[in-house]
């Protein structure tokens, strides 16, 4: 927060950032603005200074004073709109600033040649020298030492011309010079405000943007968080399956489910044959594989709507909803031969792995899902007594038998 405060810090005598860096960027926030406001006051300046043709005219009439002045302007006003043309078109505020600083000059230079042409209306000129000192100030928006510059150009040149060529008493010429003293001090305080508010302005809304966007990447970054945790709590680390808690909650909705629609619920109870075998002949790395590979041939048998997970060790669960006895034993079958036909390793070659399935369902009775595990774990080490390698489905005489 106080870096982003240095960052955007207010230097108290030019109203610009203290940094390059925040002063070029609010250069270039504002350049196209500056540059249709630049360009704007220039025309009308430019203008209004040609119009004191009219004036000269009825003050000099048709002498060579006259022919002087109109040149002058006619030079200046020229020039301006040129330039306030050429400003227009091309005058990027942040890099050409001279740009903008020429035709306050040569507006000032116009301004200055008027006193040895009619020195006789010097309270007119400086009444004129008063204003476009204000307008240099307050109309070149956020260019302040340009403005400043431009003025005591101004001020000190007309001074000067008007000592020279206007015969003035000493005591007339400290008026002029409080006077335009005067001007600076309230065109600079002025602007300077004017500077230093809208920067400030502009570092508020900076500093806004910048915090929102540290809330937004605080955010994703802990929603990150959360899903990171969340699948560290719901799936199995090896083999990426929801782990026995998360499968048991799914498991227990869907039957939830299935008993509301009143249709058929199935439970596989999914064991890997003589696993332990494995372990003793390919080491735990290998059984790590065989386990990982035979959980990703399972997922990829059943429906979107069925969940699988790990139950422990070497053992698999499966809740199907929906699902007929029949369609039960077809899926049971169709998981065993996909877990036979595994591509194994070329170390693994001489492995025939194979899994041994117990399956329960639950048809439209009020069943929980204790009962279910436990049925279909009865077949599952009633079908490892036969032999292994099979499908056992549980069946009411089974359990009354
Ligand atoms: N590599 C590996 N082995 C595991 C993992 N979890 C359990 N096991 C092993 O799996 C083996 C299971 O052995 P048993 O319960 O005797 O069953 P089995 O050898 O598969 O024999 P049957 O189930 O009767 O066919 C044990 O040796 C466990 O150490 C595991 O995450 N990775």
């Amino acid at each position: 927060m106080s870096s982003l405060k240095a960052h955007y810090q207010v230097h108290w005598l030019t109203g610009q950032f203290c940094e390059s860096g925040s002063e070029s960027m609010y250069r270039r926030s504002i350049a196209s603005r500056v540059r249709f406001e630049s360009c704007l006051y220039l025309t009308v300046a430019a203008l209004i200074f040609g119009m004191f043709a009219i004036s000269d005219y009825y003050l000099l009439g048709i002498n060579r004073e006259f022919y002087l002045l109109l040149a002058m302007r006619t030079g200046v006003v020229g020039l301006c709109l040129f330039l306030a043309f050429v400003i227009g078109r091309w005058g990027g505020y942040s890099s050409k600033v001279w740009l903008h600083a020429l035709p306050l000059w040569l507006l000032a230079t116009g301004i200055i040649l008027i006193v040895p042409l009619r020195p006789e209306s010097l309270p007119t000129q400086v009444t004129a020298v008063v204003v476009a000192t204000m307008a240099f100030y307050l109309l070149i928006p956020n260019l302040l030492t340009v403005a400043t510059l431009a003025s005591l150009y101004l001020n000190i040149g007309f001074l000067a011309f008007a000592g020279l060529f206007a015969e003035i008493g000493p005591l007339a010429m400290l008026r002029i010079a409080l006077l335009l003293i005067m001007a600076n001090v309230v065109g600079f305080c002025a602007l300077l405000r004017l500077e230093s508010l809208q920067r400030k302005q502009f570092a508020l809304l900076h500093e806004e943007r910048d915090q929102n966007q540290q809330l937004h990447e605080e955010i994703a970054h802990r929603k990150s968080l959360e899903t990171q945790l969340r699948v560290v709590a719901e799936r199995d680390a090896l083999t990426g399956l929801n782990n026995r808690g998360h499968f048991m909650k799914l498991a227990e909705k869907l039957l939830q489910h299935s008993q509301r629609e009143k249709v058929p619920f199935g439970f596989f109870m999914i064991d890997v044959d003589h696993f332990k075998a494995i372990n003793d002949t390919w080491g735990h790395r290998r059984g790590d594989w065989v386990l990982t590979k035979i959980a990703e041939v399972c997922a990829e048998c059943l429906r979107p709507t069925d969940v699988i997970g790990r139950f422990g060790g070497e053992e698999f669960v499966v809740a199907l909803p929906n699902i007929s006895p029949e369609d039960a034993q077809m899926v049971a079958e169709r998981l065993k031969q996909q877990v036979a036909d595994l591509p194994l390793q070329k170390e693994m070659e001489t492995l025939c792995p194979s899994v041994t399935i117990g399956i329960a369902i639950a048809h439209t009775e009020d069943i929980d899902l204790e009962t279910l595990i436990s049925r279909a774990d009865q077949m599952l080490y009633s079908g490892k007594r036969k032999g292994r390698n099979r499908v056992v489905m549980y069946v009411k005489e089974e359990e009354e038998g």
